[in-house]
C-alpha cells in the first residue's frame, strides 16, 4: 500500500532509518538523486539522446539551503555523468548546509564551480537559451511559511516562474522539475504563497515526490502546482510509518480498498453464479415526493450496477407512478408512508445499506425518517449513506447527529460541509496550515461517522483518524464529472458496495475510485445518466486486473 506521509511523519521514518544504522543520510540522498534522474529521463526520454544541434544536454540546477539543496547537487552530479552540461547554483551559505547536502556540495564544488543565486545570476540566465532542464532543489518538506528568499534571489527565482521561463517558455522552453516539493510549497496541506498559476507561482512540469507522497501531491492546491507527480522510492519502510493517511490515486494495480475491491471481484466473479441476490445484499434509497424523485433514481441505479444484489426505492404513495414509470424493471419501487412504515421495512434483516438524501427534502417528515433510519437501537445494518438534503437536515439537528456510527457515511460537497461543519470551513479557507485532510478528520471525529468530503482531491475520513485521499487531478482529472447529479450516482455507488458488505470506509474509497473511472471511460459529454451505464465495463476491467 502507498502510503501519504506528512513532513513530520517522513522526517521519522528518515531519522528511524539512520538510527537503526539501516541506512545513512548520505545514502537516501543518493537514492533520491539517482531516482531523480531516472524519473526525468523516464518522463522525457528524447533527453536521453543528444541535443537539437548534437550539442550536450544541459541543465541549470537551483540548490537551496537545506537537505532539498543536497539532492540537487546529487542531480548535477549524475547528469554531468551523463555528459550533460550543468550550471549549479546555491542559494544560501555553504558554511550552514546541513551535513549530507554540504559533503554532496562539496564534491561538487571541488570539480565544478557553484555559483551563488544572486543579482549576477540573472546575468547568466540570459543565456539560459539553450538549457533543456531546470531542475528546483531550493526547498523541500522543510519549507515553511511563505516562500521569500531574500532580495535578487527571490527576484530571479520568481522570474523563472512568473515569466513563463518554465511554463510558456519565454526564453526557450526547458523543462522544470521540482525536487520532491515545488520550492515554497507545504508538504502537508499543499499551500503556496501565491496559488499555482497565478504570477510568481511554483508550475513544475514534473515533481518527483521522495519516499511516499505527502498531501500536497494529491490535494487539489498542491497537486495544480506539481504537474506530473513520479514516486520514487527510497528505501523506507511507508508501510509501517502512518496509521493515518492512505494513497488511492494511482491506476491499479491500486492500493487498498480498490485492490480488496479488485479481489473481491475477482473472487466472486462479482456476481456470483451460485449466489442468491440477498447474498450480494439488498440496498434501499429513500426519494423525495413527485417532481422530485430524479437523484434517488440516480442513486438507486448506481447501487444496481455497482452490484448490490437488490434494490428498493421508497417514495410517498404519490410518486409511486412516476419512479415506477421511469426506472428500469430491475428497481423494486415500493410506497413509504411515513417514519413509522420505515421502521417496519427496516425490520426485513435482509435490507443492509440504505441510501438517503438526494432529492429527498427537508421538512418534518423527512426528519422523522431520518430519525428511524437513525435508530439508536440498531445495532447491525443498515449502514447509511446521507448525502444532499439528509445533510442539511443534520445540519441543524444536533439530537440526529448524535446518532451517527463510525459505518455511517456522509458524502457532502464544499457547501454541504459548510453547513455541517461552518467552522471547519472557515478554517479551512482562512488557515493555510489546516488541509482538506485535516478538515476532514475533524469532521469525521465530531460527527462519529465516515466523512467523504468531495472535489477534485476527494478526501474521505473515518471517526478514529484513517484518511484517504482520492485525488483525480493530473493525469486523472475528469473535470466533466462536475455535472449535475453525479453526486447522486456517487452515493448510490456507496451504497450498492455497502449492501455487498464493503465497510463504510472501504466502500467510500472503493466508489470515489470508480465514479473517476467512469468518467474517463465515458470522457467530456457525460452526464450523470450515463455514469451507472459505464460501470460494467470498468468492472470487467477490474474483474481482468487491468
Ligand atoms: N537525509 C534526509 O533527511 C533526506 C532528505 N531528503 C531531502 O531533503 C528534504 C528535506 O530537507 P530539509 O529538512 O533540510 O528541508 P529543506 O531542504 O526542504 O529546507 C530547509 C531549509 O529551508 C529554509 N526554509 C524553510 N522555509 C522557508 C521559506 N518559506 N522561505 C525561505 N527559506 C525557508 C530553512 O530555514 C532551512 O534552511 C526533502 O524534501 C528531500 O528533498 C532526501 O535527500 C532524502 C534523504
Ligand atoms: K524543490
Amino acid at each position: 500500500m502507498t502510503e501519504v506521509l506528512t513532513a513530520d511523519r517522513m522526517r521519522t521514518l528518515e531519522r528511524e532509518a539512520i538510527e537503526s544504522g539501516r541506512v545513512t543520510g548520505l545514502e537516501l540522498m543518493e537514492r533520491a538523486g539517482k531516482g531523480a534522474v531516472e524519473a526525468i529521463l523516464a518522463e522525457w526520454p528524447e533527453l536521453e539522446r543528444p541535443g537539437p544541434v548534437g550539442g550536450d544536454r544541459r541543465a541549470v540546477v537551483l540548490c537551496g539551503p537545506g537537505n532539498n539543496g543536497g539532492d540537487g547537487f546529487v542531480v548535477a552530479r549524475l547528469l554531468r555523468e551523463r555528459g550533460w552540461q550543468i550550471d549549479a547554483f546555491l542559494w544560501g551559505d555553504p558554511e550552514r548546509l546541513p551535513p549530507d547536502a554540504r559533503t554532496n556540495h562539496d564534491r561538487w564544488a571541488a570539480t565544478a564551480p557553484i555559483r551563488p543565486l544572486d543579482e549576477d545570476a540573472w546575468g547568466a540566465a540570459e543565456g539560459w537559451t539553450g538549457v533543456d532542464l531546470i531542475v528546483d532543489a531550493l526547498l523541500g518538506i522543510g519549507a515553511s511559511g511563505p516562500f521569500a528568499p531574500p532580495g535578487p534571489a527571490g527576484w530571479l527565482y520568481h522570474r523563472l516562474f512568473e515569466d513563463g521561463y518554465c511554463g510558456t517558455g519565454v526564453i526557450s522552453r526547458p523543462y522544470c522539475v521540482s525536487l520532491d516539493l515545488p520550492s515554497g510549497m507545504e508538504a502537508d496541506t499543499g499551500a503556496t504563497e501565491v496559488p499555482p498559476g497565478a504570477d510568481g507561482s511554483v508550475m513544475a512540469h514534473l515533481t518527483v515526490a521522495f519516499g511516499a507522497p505527502k498531501p500536497a501531491h494529491l490535494l487539489a492546491e498542491g497537486a495544480a502546482g506539481c504537474g506530473r507527480i513520479r514516486l520514487v522510492p527510497i528505501g523506507l519502510d511507508a508501510e509501517a510509518a502512518d496509521p493515518g493517511l492512505r494513497w488511492v490515486r494511482a491506476p491499479l494495480p491500486d492500493p487498498g480498498a480498490v485492490r480488496r475491491l479488485a479481489a473481491k471481484v475477482a473472487d466472486d466473479g462479482w456476481c456470483a453464479p451460485a449466489g442468491h441476490k440477498y447474498d450480494h445484499g439488498h440496498a434501499l434509497t429513500l426519494s423525495g415526493g413527485m417532481g422530485r424523485g430524479g437523484a434517488a433514481r440516480l442513486a438507486a441505479r448506481a447501487a444496481l450496477r455497482v452490484g448490490a444484489g437488490a434494490v428498493t426505492l421508497a417514495c410517498p404513495p404519490s410518486a409511486l407512478m412516476e419512479n415506477a414509470v421511469r426506472l428500469p424493471d430491475a428497481v423494486m419501487v415500493r410506497a413509504l408512508r411515513d417514519a413509522g412504515a420505515l421502521r417496519e421495512a427496516l425490520g426485513d434483516p435482509r435490507i443492509n445499506a440504505l441510501c438517503l438524501g438526494p432529492g429527498f427534502g427537508t421538512g418534518e417528515r423527512e426528519a422523522a425518517l431520518l430519525d428511524a433510519a437513525l435508530d439508536p437501537g440498531r445495532e447491525g445494518p443498515p449502514a447509511l449513506v446521507l448525502d444532499a438534503d439528509a445533510l442539511t437536515i443534520l445540519a441543524s439537528n444536533e439530537a440526529l447527529r448524535a446518532k451517527l456510527r463510525p459505518a455511517d457515511v456522509l458524502t457532502p460537497h464544499p457547501g454541504e460541509f459548510a453547513r455541517i461543519a461552518p467552522d471547519l470551513s472557515q478554517r479551512l479557507r482562512e488557515d493555510a496550515g489546516f488541509s482538506k485532510v485535516d478538515a476532514a478528520r475533524e469532521a469525521a471525529a465530531r460527527l462519529g461517522a465516515t466523512v467523504l468530503l468531495k472535489g477534485p482531491d476527494t478526501v474521505i475520513a473515518r471517526p478514529d483518524g484513517r484518511a484517504a485521499i482520492h485525488a483525480a487531478n493530473g493525469d486523472r482529472a475528469a473535470p466533466w464529472l462536475a455535472t449535475a447529479g453525479a453526486g447522486d450516482v456517487l452515493a448510490g455507488m456507496i451504497c450498492g458496495l455497502m449492501a455487498r458488505g464493503l465497510d463504510g470506509f472501504d466502500a467510500a474509497c472503493a466508489a470515489a475510485w470508480l465514479h473517476v473511472e467512469c468518467a474517463l471511460a465515458f470522457g467530456p459529454g457525460l452526464t450523470a445518466d450515463d455514469l451507472p451505464e459505464a460501470l460494467p465495463a470498468v468492472l470487467a476491467r477490474l474483474s481482468q486486473g487491468t
